[in-house]
């Protein structure tokens, strides 16, 4: 329990007058986190057409944010909010979020101080980059109480983790469960694989260089028969396997984090699917070209939601196994199945063309 508070006093309030923390991370979709730069006019002015097309709207401050142009991001950011109708709050189509400067950097005081007293009512989420350990959460933490207290808030602000530093992945557990506020984490490839060392230059995605040889086929004198193919490997499995079991045990969201391969969508749209064929729930998109591709990818087929109605259909009370298909069915795949229709059920609630495409399914037994 070193460093931890007591399970009685997780659930209270950092600061006098803080709204209460939730006992719960609110399940809002959240397939495409769209970032945007708000000191770029032009991308600035794309934003409220783009609210209720997107699921989160991420106004961005730190890296890819040029140095002199910090303050006109972070004010460009309140005037945006300000400006634009139904974004973020908790309520509306399109959720707000800010990712802000890494902590130990001359910016983020200033970030989560001016944003929470001019904006705090309508962000929803604020990511922190570079999460190390629990102790960076605890930090926003007690910050963000007393700034919602002075703000006079009444519903709190959510943490979202970058995981890309090696020693934030090592201490993954703890950062997931450092506080109420945790809403999830998002893989950070680029910065991860510098921490790392690893010798890629990319944003995420795969390698050529990083591949399984397929065995040799040797004749009875030693020689090779065939070419030997090679398979390329996934350089974000461990991590994101990680990320989603931690975020599991702990009731929150894992997400993939960016492509950087914007000219690539056919690699971006495998690297997005592999995330959330092993849980993550959506990704960030860096240009609009992505979006398309991310709501696709993170909201179930149509034949996997027939597939899941029917095992349910077909399931009755839950309980036993049946053949369907020359499979078999049984509690175990009712579960995995009910992920999926629910998922495609809450998807239904905002996005009235999947609402329509999942209503046409016809179960047949
Ligand atoms: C490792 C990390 O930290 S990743 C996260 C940080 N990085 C980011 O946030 C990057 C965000 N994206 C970008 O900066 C840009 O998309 C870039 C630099 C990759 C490409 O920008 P451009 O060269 O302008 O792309 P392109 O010319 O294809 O843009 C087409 C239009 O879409 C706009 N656009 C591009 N990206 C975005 C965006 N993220 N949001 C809204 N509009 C955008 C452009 O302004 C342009 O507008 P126009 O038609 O009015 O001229
Ligand atoms: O911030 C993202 C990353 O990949 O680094
Ligand atoms: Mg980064």
């Amino acid at each position: 329990m070193t460093g931890q508070r007591s399970p009685k006093d997780f659930f209270r309030p950092l600061a006098v007058g803080a709204p209460e923390p939730l006992r719960e991370v609110p399940a809002r979709p959240s397939r495409a986190i769209h970032f945007f730069d708000p000191s770029n006019a032009k991308m600035a002015a794309k934003v409220p057409q783009m609210v209720g097309t997107v699921d989160v709207l991420l106004g961005n401050l730190e890296d890819a944010v040029k140095a002199d142009n910090k303050e006109a991001a972070r004010h460009g950011l309140v005037q945006i909010a300000r400006d634009t109708a139904n974004l973020g709050g908790g309520s509306g189509p399109t959720q707000l979020w800010t990712r802000i400067n890494a902590l130990d950097s001359p910016w983020v005081l200033d970030d989560l101080t001016t944003l929470v007293a001019e904006i705090g009512d309508q962000l929803d989420v604020v990511m922190v980059p570079k999460v190390q350990g629990a102790e960076d959460i605890h930090y926003v933490d007690r910050l963000l109480a007393q700034l919602e207290a002075r703000a006079g808030l009444t519903r709190p602000i959510l943490v979202h983790a970058i995981l890309e530093t090696a020693r934030g992945v090592v201490n993954i557990e703890e950062i997931c469960g450092a506080s109420p506020r945790m809403q999830g984490l998002s893989l950070g490839p680029a910065d991860l694989a510098a921490d790392r060392r690893m010798k890629t230059t990319r944003v995420g995605g795969g390698h050529p260089g990083y591949v399984v040889r397929e065995d040799p086929v040797l004749t009875s004198d030693n020689v090779e028969t065939s070419q030997r193919r090679t398979y390329q490997q996934d350089l974000w499995h461990y991590t994101i396997a990680r990320m989603v079991d931690a975020c599991a045990m702990h009731g929150i969201y894992p997400y993939y984090g960016p492509f950087g391969d914007i000219s690539d969508p056919v690699a971006c749209e495998d690297q997005f699917r592999n995330a959330f064929l092993l849980g993550c729930v959506g990704t960030w998109t860096l240009h609009p070209s992505q979006i398309d591709i991310a709501r696709r990818v993170f909201s179930p087929s149509v034949d996997d939601v027939r597939h899941a109605r029917r095992v349910v259909a077909a399931m009755g009370d839950g309980t036993g196994a049946v053949m369907l298909d020359g499979k078999m069915e049984d509690d175990a795949s009712l579960k995995q199945c009910l992920v999926m229709v629910e998922l495609a059920e809450q998807l239904a609630g905002i996005d009235p063309e999947l609402k329509e495409q999942y209503d046409a399914i016809e179960v047949d037994a």
